[in-house]
């Protein structure tokens, strides 16, 4: 139920990046029309704005994770649900603009937290696939806000602004459902110092069974921790002692954006338009559902095949998909079956793409780095995160203007010099303590003997 209920926030982030494709149209005639006739370049504007602000919000606050827990940030959710939800009581347009920058705050927070608290409660044989589990609250909403988005649902003139408005509703289950859920036990006994309110959480977690091996595992951490209490994002990057998980922290999230997967799911319906599909709305739906179809089965994999085997293959498998792309679109005048190439290459690339690199780099970072540390790393590759999926929201119109049909050969070469990086780079975390995983890290890097560089972290954080 915790996961559950953690993963509503991870829901509300899921469809407010979905909800504002389908209404596009019907928007924006709403917008001239309030903005009264003759002003038409402004609502082209406005409409852009509408939908990057939520990214700019996701990139502002992701710096935020930590200092605030989950339950107070639904304030914002609520609020951002009910400006877009009301928008029409006052100027829609800034209504609209000023909800989604919210509600992008709003989930720049949660992509942090959700995976942080999900981590932390998990036990050790099922982290993977209850951290996937954010990634699969995610693609529910995406799918979900694709089918509610249909004209005949509340994609049109009089119900968008409820649809908009939906996504905040989540949040007010979410409010009543997070007092039942128990504190981090990690939280409490790491950082707190607080054993036993952590042994109590822990008990009702796991039900009746003996938590001491569980608490002397924190203690251990808890002991390394007060050499390297709570770092802060800067100290974090100038430490050259988390210097080699950082930077794969950082390179799993870039290989998650650049990927390419948000070209498709931004511009799916333009794309299958292109490759010559008479109903490109139905097409996008189905790449939706097969994006939640994936997503379960990477739950069902991660902790049996593997962070590192699942995020290979997947990557391996867009840049072969992100070819067979290329060759459809180049072809597609040709040859009319080349629209089918297309099509399934576009479906495959999508299910590589859960079945690794969309669910792992979210919930990995918090594997690789212990409790000291993990609040300033999280922070980091959520911001990477929502920055690279905004230049690539930003740009790649642009991209494809520039390379027309070859615009994939550009992911597909990105995808390659990913899958390097991540076979040389990147241990597996599988079914490890965080303590063990720590040590991979620190095996083959030289540590001064006095501890020089912990003790400047900790007086840095200390100031
Ligand atoms: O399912 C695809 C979606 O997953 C994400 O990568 C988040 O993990 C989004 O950026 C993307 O739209």
């Amino acid at each position: 139920m915790a996961v559950f209920t953690a993963a509503l926030g991870s829901l509300q982030f899921g469809y407010s990046l979905g909800v504002i494709n389908a209404p596009q149209t019907v928007i924006e005639k709403h917008y001239a029309r309030s903005l009264g006739a003759g002003q038409h370049p402004s609502v082209v504007i406005y409409w852009s704005l509408s939908v990057a602000i939520f990214s700019i919000g996701g990139m502002l606050s992701s710096f935020l994770v930590g200092v605030k827990g989950m339950l107070m940030i639904n304030v914002l959710s609520v609020a951002a649900g009910l400006m877009m939800g009301l928008c029409n009581m006052w100027k829609p347009h800034i209504m609209v603009i000023a909800g989604r920058a919210l509600m992008g705050f709003y989930c720049g927070l949660t992509s942090g937290l959700v995976p942080m608290y999900i981590g932390e409660i998990a036990p050790k044989a099922y982290r993977g696939a209850l951290g996937a589990l954010h990634q699969l609250a995610i693609v529910v909403g995406i799918l979900l806000s694709q089918v509610v988005g249909l004209d005949f649902v509340l994609g049109n003139e009089n119900m968008w602004p409820l649809l908009l408005g939906l996504s905040g509703a989540p949040a007010v289950l979410q409010t009543f459902l997070l007092p039942l859920c128990p504190e981090s036990p990690r939280y409490l006994y790491i950082l707190l110092g607080k054993e036993q309110e952590a042994r109590r959480s822990l008990l009702r977690l796991k039900g009746a069974y003996d938590p001491t091996p569980d608490l002397e595992e924190m203690k251990r951490e808890k002991d390394e921790a007060d050499k390297e209490p709570r770092i802060s994002i800067l100290s974090l990057i100038c430490s050259s002692v988390y210097r080699q998980q950082l930077f794969v922290a950082l390179m799993m999230h870039l290989s998650q954006q650049f990927s390419g997967i948000n070209a498709i799911f931004y511009y799916s319906t333009a794309i299958f338009g292109r490759a010559g599909v008479s109903q490109p709305v139905y097409a996008t739906i189905g790449v939706g559902v097969i994006n939640t179809v994936f997503t379960l089965v990477s739950v069902a994999l991660v902790d049996k095949t593997g962070r590192r085997t699942l995020t290979l293959v997947g990557l391996a498998g867009m840049c072969c998909c992100a070819i067979a792309m290329t060759v459809g679109l180049k072809f597609l005048n040709d040859y009319s079956w080349m629209s089918y190439v297309s099509m399934a290459a576009i479906f495959l690339f999508v299910s590589f793409f859960e079945i690794g690199p969309g669910p792992i780099p979210w919930f990995i970072v918090a594997e690789l780095f212990s409790q000291g540390p993990r609040p300033a790393a999280i922070a980091l590759a959520g911001c990477c995160n929502w920055t690279s999926n905004f230049i690539i929201g930003m740009t790649f119109p642009y991209i494809q203007a520039w390379l027309d049909c070859y615009v994939f050969i550009l992911f597909a070469g990105l995808l390659l010099v990913f899958t390097v990086f991540i076979y040389f780079r990147v241990p597996e975390t599988k079914g490890k303590s965080f303590e063990e995983i720590a040590a991979v890290f620190q095996k083959g890097r030289k540590v001064p003997k006095d501890n020089t560089e912990l003790q400047q972290l900790k007086s840095s954080s200390e100031a």
